[in-house]
């Protein structure tokens, strides 16, 4: 293909809106595989399976309290004129079960935790009670009335046997693994994590150690996007960046979209005389599914397919590079992973300042959340520009500003994406 061709055809691209961007991506969104992870090894990973109780929960009936387990009737007609005195004639630790059958007038000494003894049908607070030692009898006596069903945990409170625990889809975090330990799920049945590799372009790019040098900056999206993928759920795969070579770029993106199940490429998309990726998506190695959003930062994202695989060719921008990470990759990743909502939550919020730039495009404007007053405020950095790289660490919110010619004022409600936070 000659030089003039690939120039014309970097000018000429379809422009799609953000979300129709978002649904030419998901019909390449392939579940993965799935695989049996330790309890231990779980956080942060997608359950592959509805997990259903396996028994009720609890499946014993338990004493809330310190105390004493009892027959409520037992304690019919008990004031502080008129306490009840009751025998013990058992004592019963957490963990270990009622040794003797509770008959009228007698209870079972009893810990938080330990198996209720099927006669009672209640239990007092040690803290009410006071104990007696009466001819080699244990005593205790009660100055008021105990109701059935005091501090006595019902089989099945919580959960019956079969009820569906967590749904297929979710992630799992300390709740989900309290869950999963409870009943006893040691290993747990999870979606394989995307391999993702991530690949700078520019023959500007330093490594990270290296010194400065004039006219060349240092590699920071590779990094920023390997933190991304982490978030997202995704493993990170760092490729040596690439020069600003056509065909260097394509024999490296075409290895990895091989090796990788995601390809993800900072830089050169634009109309740039040495925007590589822009070409590479052209001309013909995979197929193009868009390369103009009708968004800012991130006009020019791109994303390409090559058989199963995903190439992003996000821009160089880092601002731009990091949006179009989260509104692009990041549910494409979470789409392999089965996760129930790819896309980030939305939150709608009180514009905290006038927004006054114009644009026919949607604007994704990176901003800080405040609550006051029992409402919530975003605030729009102050340096948002696509090249503006300090702003992206404050962000808490994307905020959706649609196309407008006369801008937003304070006070006026938006839409704003929550950013993931990691750990
Ligand atoms: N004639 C036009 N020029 C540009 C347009 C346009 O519409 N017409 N769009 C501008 C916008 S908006 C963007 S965004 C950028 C997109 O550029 P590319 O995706 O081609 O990216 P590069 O040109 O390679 O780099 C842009 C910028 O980002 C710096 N960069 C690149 N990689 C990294 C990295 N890994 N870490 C940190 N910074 C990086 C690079 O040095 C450039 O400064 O095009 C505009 N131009
Ligand atoms: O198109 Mo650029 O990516 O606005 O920021
Ligand atoms: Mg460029």
């Amino acid at each position: 293909m000659n030089k003039d061709f690939m120039q014309h055809a970097k000018f000429k691209r379809n422009i799609v809106q953000p979300d129709q961007a978002q649904q030419l991506i998901m019909p390449y969104v392939k579940l993965l595989e799935t695989e049996h992870v330790a309890l231990t090894e779980a956080r942060g990973r997608f359950l592959a399976e509805p997990v259903l109780a396996p028994h009720p929960y609890p499946h014993f009936r338990r004493s809330g309290m310190d105390g004493y387990a009892l027959r409520s009737e037992d304690t019919k007609g008990a004031a502080t004129d008129k306490p009840v005195t009751l025998e013990v004639i058992d004592e019963i630790p957490a963990g270990s079960l009622p040794g003797v059958p509770l008959r009228p007038g007698t209870a079972a000494r009893i810990m938080t935790g330990a198996k209720v003894p099927d006669e009672a049908d209640a239990v007092v607070m040690l803290e009410m009670t006071e104990k007696l030692e009466q001819e080699g009898q244990t005593l205790f006596t009660l100055k008021r009335e105990i109701e059935a069903g005091t501090n006595l945990t019902p089989i099945g409170r919580e959960l019956q046997a079969q009820d569906l625990l967590l749904e297929a889809g979710r992630m799992i975090s300390a709740g989900e693994t309290s869950v999963l330990a409870t009943f006893g799920y040691h290993q747990v049945l999870v979606r394989r994590r995307p391999r993702v590799a991530i690949c700078s372009t520019g023959s500007e790019l330093l490594r990270v150690e290296e010194p400065l040098q004039d006219g060349r900056i240092r590699n920071s999206n590779t990094y920023t996007l390997a933190c991304q993928v982490q978030d997202a759920g995704g493993e990170p795969y760092i490729l040596d960046s690439i020069a600003d070579d056509l065909e260097l770029a394509k024999q490296r993106v075409m290895k990895a979209l091989e090796e990788y199940d995601i390809v993800i490429t900072s830089g050169g998309v634009s109309v740039g005389d040495y925007d590589i990726m822009a070409d590479l998506v052209q001309e013909g190695s995979v197929t193009m599914l868009f390369n103009k959003v009708a968004m800012r930062p991130g006009s020019v994202t791109t994303a390409a397919v090559y058989g199963d695989k995903l190439l992003f060719a996000l821009s160089g921008n880092p601002g731009a590079c990091f949006v179009g990470f989260e509104l692009f990759a990041r549910p494409a990743i979470r789409g392999m992973l089965g996760a129930s909502d790819p896309y980030l939550p939305r939150l709608e919020a009180v514009l905290g300042e006038d927004y006054t730039k114009i644009n026919n495009f949607t604007r994704f404007v990176r901003g800080s959340l405040e609550y006051k007053e029992g409402r919530v405020y975003v605030h729009p950095a102050k340096l948002d520009e696509s090249g503006v790289m300090i702003t992206i660490k404050d962000s808490d919110v994307l905020i959706v500003v649609p196309p407008t010619s006369t801008g937003f004022t304070a006070g006026q409600q938006v839409t704003a994406i929550l950013l993931p936070k990691g750990i």
